[in-house]
């Protein structure tokens, strides 16, 4: 299969643009091999006193305007192939980022967010190196070594040109080889890095734990062994680099040594002239660089290609839940849901998280669910979501069978507060337009006094305007709850999906938030998942769970009455409350 297949629109637009910088590089590497000619040329009609002041002047004066053209074209073909690199660089960020968005949450269970970070880092920067400096690298490493050689060879003398260049193959090996070295140890370089930094960012996110656990010490040692390791691998990695370039300048030498020796019997001999002993010193310079060039462009390619084929491995994976040609072309549906004999177990796992549901929740009525943790609870939640994919014909919405929905009708027919409340790092503001930007900002204003939250906003002093977030105000688990709640109802969904999401608020704003929420939910299908009874008692239906099985459904009074696990909770949360009155 093609390694460059998800690259080849970025090419396709880009073809002239490297070509181009191909061609002005391959300009100024010719206009590099007119110097030593000249120079060598002066040096003869200097040592044979032929050489006037005035054509000294053109000669100075060529010189500079060469100079002067490989200055101009150099910052031509940098601006051309290496920001051509850049784009790419950009160009494969915003695909990779466009289509991780795209893939199933399942995906996300199975990598680690630092992978798929060192993905968007490392991978990224290694083929845009492949295919910003490594084509110049190749460019030169071709053309400048074939072409000064072939030049010495015919304008100097051939043997002359193959003893003093003997050194110059080691070099490139040399080069190769240390290259492969300074690789591995630059990957240990990075690692530590990146170690250190997760262990500071975890560590002070987790500084309450720390402090409470009186663990500061050691969370000091544990980051100055990671810095002491950090430290290590740089050194590691320095001693390589120093070790290198002296012995690539070295053996770079070496070839100078034997031009000298050998060149200079040649001028004595008069078998080859000065001018010739000068142009051929000027072109061994010239070919130390492409000589590196040579042992770099190995390894740019070869880590350039491991990248493509890491990315391509992430790129080449299909949303595992996407709309196909079974998805029904519907623009609407009505708010009912329906569970038959729903039987679910996650990717991966071994036993059910779900056995035989049988459901039924009719528009505008609210179903609740009950159960202790792990009971199944927000499986229920996560397949109305069509998180993860359920049975053909096993859960209806709107008599749909859920596969065949298109997802932008699914998702917008739902308002979602998820159990972790998760808020971006913006303004309180945008956090609940968080669905619709446009929203007027009355309708954000009405949200957030639903979710009895409003009062709180109004007293902080940048208002609804308040940053969340690292950078910003952080608020408190009950606040953070009823934002959560606020951006749900700012949707203005059909159906409402509310996840444990006043446990962390005391019992009095719950009802007084419980009390508003009837009003919104009046004619909403609602589901609602919790762990009081406080908060589902007024529930049309609610449903037990249990191991992933319903043990007991029915309303609160039905529940309380059959003296079943909703009935022994009930009790004791009444007992706990009596007991916190008389407190
Ligand atoms: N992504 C997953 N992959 C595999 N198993 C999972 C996954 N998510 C949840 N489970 C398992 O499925 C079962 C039901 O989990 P679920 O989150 O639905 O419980 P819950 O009733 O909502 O719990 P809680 O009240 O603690 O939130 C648990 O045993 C859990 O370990």
């Amino acid at each position: 299969m093609n390694k460059f297949r998800h690259m080849e629109e970025f090419f396709r637009a880009n073809k002239w643009r490297y070509m181009l910088g191909v061609f002005v590089l391959l300009f100024v590497d010719g206009l590099q091999l007119v110097t030593p000619k000249l120079l060598g040329h002066i040096t003869d009609s200097l040592s044979s006193h032929t050489l006037s002041m005035k054509q000294i002047y053109f000669y100075v004066f060529l010189i500079i305007l060469i100079a002067v053209f490989i200055a101009v074209f150099r910052y031509i073909w940098r601006m051309l192939i290496i920001g051509a690199s850049r784009d790419l660089e950009f160009w494969l960020r915003n695909k990779l980022f466009s289509h991780l968005e795209k893939l199933s949450i399942n995906y996300f269970h199975h990598k680690k967010t630092g992978d798929l970070m060192a993905h968007a880092t490392n991978d990224i920067n290694a083929v845009r190196m492949a295919f910003g400096m490594g084509i110049v690298m190749a460019t030169d490493a071709i053309f400048l070594t074939i072409s000064t050689i072939i030049i010495m060879m015919i304008s100097v003398d051939m043997k002359f040109t193959l003893v003093a260049l003997i050194p110059l193959p080691f070099v490139a090996l040399t080069v190769t080889f240390f290259g492969k070295i300074i690789q591995r140890k630059f990957k240990m370089v990075q690692e530590a890095f990146s170690n250190l930094t997760d262990k500071a960012q975890e560590s002070f996110s987790g500084i309450r734990v720390i402090k409470s656990f009186v663990q500061e010490d050691k969370e000091i040692n544990n980051f100055a062994d990671a810095n002491k390791n950090n430290l290590d691998e740089n050194m590691n990695l320095i001693k390589i680099w120093g070790a290198m370039f002296p012995l690539v300048i070295f053996m770079a030498s070496l070839s100078f040594v034997i031009t000298l020796y050998y060149g200079g019997v040649l001028v004595i001999d008069k078998t080859i002239s000065l001018g010739q002993f000068v142009t051929f010193i000027s072109y061994l310079g010239l070919l130390t660089w492409p000589m590196m060039a040579v042992g770099y462009v190995i390894n740019v390619l070869q880590r350039g290609t491991a990248s493509i084929l890491r990315l391509n491995e992430i790129l080449d994976t299909e949303p595992e839940i996407f709309d196909d040609e079974n998805t029904l072309e519907l623009d609407d549906c009505e708010e009912t849901i329906e569970f038959k004999d729903l039987s679910f177990t996650y990717p991966e796992a071994e036993v059910p998280a779900l056995t035989d549901i049988d459901i039924t929740l009719e528009k505008g009525k609210t179903l609740a669910i009950i159960g202790k943790t792990g009971s199944g609870k927000t499986t229920l939640a996560n397949l109305i979501l069509r998180l993860y994919n359920v049975e053909k014909g096993k859960l209806l919405l709107g008599g749909y069978d859920i596969n065949q929905m298109p997802f932008h009708l699914l998702r917008s027919k739902i308002g979602y507060v998820p159990q972790d409340n998760f808020l971006f790092s913006c303004t309180i503001k945008e956090n609940i337009a968080f669905a619709d930007e446009s929203l007027p900002f009355e309708k954000i204003e009405e949200a957030a006094k639903i979710t009895s939250v409003y009062d709180d906003i109004m007293d902080f002093p940048q208002k609804f305007e308040t940053q969340l977030g690292e950078r910003g105000i952080t608020l408190s688990g009950g606040q953070k709850q009823r934002i959560s709640i606020a951006r749900a109802i700012a949707k203005n969904p059909g159906i409402m999906i509310f996840d444990d999401c006043l446990s962390a608020v005391d019992t009095k704003t719950e009802e007084k938030i419980l009390k508003n929420l009837k009003e919104v939910t009046k004619d909403r299908t609602s589901i609602i998942i919790a762990h009081r009874i406080s908060t589902v008692k007024d529930a049309d239906e609610i449903i037990v769970l249990d191991e992933g099985r319903i043990i007991e459904r029915g309303n609160h009074d039905h529940l309380v009455s059959i003296n079943g696990y909703y009935s022994s909770i009930y009790h004791k949360q009444l007992l706990e409350e009596k007991i916190a009155g008389e407190e």
